[in-house]
């Protein structure tokens, strides 16, 4: 079904998630529903009534500008090529996502799981396994982003169970999934940039995202496009306060046999001001096997993508869009 907005652009749906944090199953089914019918529409949606605490994400946002407005030599101080886990600041134009187009427009963070010297992952030097970097004199921004990366975590973990019920499986089918997961905080600032018909400058290169769930807030700017394989064209994300933008990535994807899929996003800062967004990558547990669920396939139908380990994915498609940095 095509949403339109009273302008006659087409818009994404919303679904309010409220209902899965209740303890009559019908209440979590009937979420499962409707999250069944965004998933397989565009998969990309709004999220609302997810319970996080709008001064949490006020704070979220205003330690981002904080850390971003800091002069580059603090910056540096904390640049993720310090960390031999991939945590810390990234300069404007370190990666691309878009294969072949010029590098994104935008500077970045990225906050993982804190985990300490001695964790049998770090010391084995696992992917992504180790302590973050912090920056010096912005007291809130610590407390701030680990109180939030565990809210967020809560919420996926909501939001998994649902897509269970979603797809009428057990509602902690993905639970091995979630186990000790990759879960990603990236702090995002976007400058503005000339109209895309202007240039052929993006803020972030169109992509899927790589893991399993998205979490992303948006500052009031837009600029986030999602395109729509059915029109062939690009859908406007268009902030909606108080929610959530969640999109399904490639893990997704690879278990629906693209049922659910993991659509192409990209961001057009061609607001004339600075553009603020925090996703959070869902990535999940990096040993798990993530391969076609059986019910996804209709008689007859083969799975598209072979198994496939989370971390692999993650570590193939780092090596992709960092290739140039
Ligand atoms: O900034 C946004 O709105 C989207 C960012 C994004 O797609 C990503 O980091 O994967
Ligand atoms: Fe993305």
């Amino acid at each position: 079904m095509e949403r339109v907005a009273e302008d006659g652009t087409k818009t994404l749906p919303v679904v309010d998630v409220s209902g899965l944090s209740s303890s009559n199953v019908e209440d979590r089914r009937s979420v499962g529903r409707s999250l069944r019918e965004a998933c397989l529409d565009k998969g990309f949606f709004y999220c609302a009534g997810h319970g996080i605490p709008a001064g949490l994400i006020d704070a979220v946002f205003e330690e981002t500008k904080r850390f971003f407005d800091v002069p580059m030599e603090a910056k540096e101080r904390v640049d993720k090529a310090k960390s031999f886990c991939n945590r810390g600041y990234e300069p404007l134009g370190g990666q691309t996502l878009q294969a072949g187009a010029k590098p994104d427009r935008k500077e970045g963070f990225y906050i993982g799981l804190e985990l300490p010297e001695d964790d049998p992952r770090v010391a084995a030097r696992r992917f992504n396994h180790g302590p973050n970097q912090w920056p010096q004199d912005l007291p809130g921004f610590r407390p701030t982003m680990r109180a939030y990366h565990s809210a967020m975590l809560d919420l996926a973990d909501r939001l998994m169970r649902g897509l269970a019920l979603s797809l009428d499986l057990d509602e902690d089918h993905f639970a091995g999934f979630g186990r000790d997961p990759l879960a990603i905080l990236r702090l995002l600032h976007y400058p503005p940039q000339a109209p895309k018909a202007a240039t052929d400058e993006l803020g972030a290169g169109a992509h899927t995202d790589f893991g399993g769930l998205t979490l992303l807030l948006q500052d009031e700017v837009g600029g986030l496009q999602v395109f729509d394989n059915k029109g062939q064209d690009w859908i406007a994300a268009t902030p909606i306060p108080g929610t959530f933008v969640i999109n399904l990535g490639d893990m997704i994807a690879r278990w629906t046999n693209d049922r659910y899929r993991s659509t192409l996003h990209r961001v057009v800062n061609a607001s004339g001001r600075e553009r603020y967004s925090v996703p959070f990558f869902f990535t999940g547990n990096p040993d798990y096997e993530v391969s076609c669920i059986p019910t996804c396939l209709a008689a007859g139908e083969r799975p598209k993508y072979p198994p496939i380990k989370v971390e692999d994915h993650l570590q193939a498609m780092y090596r992709k869009t960092y290739a140039a940095a």
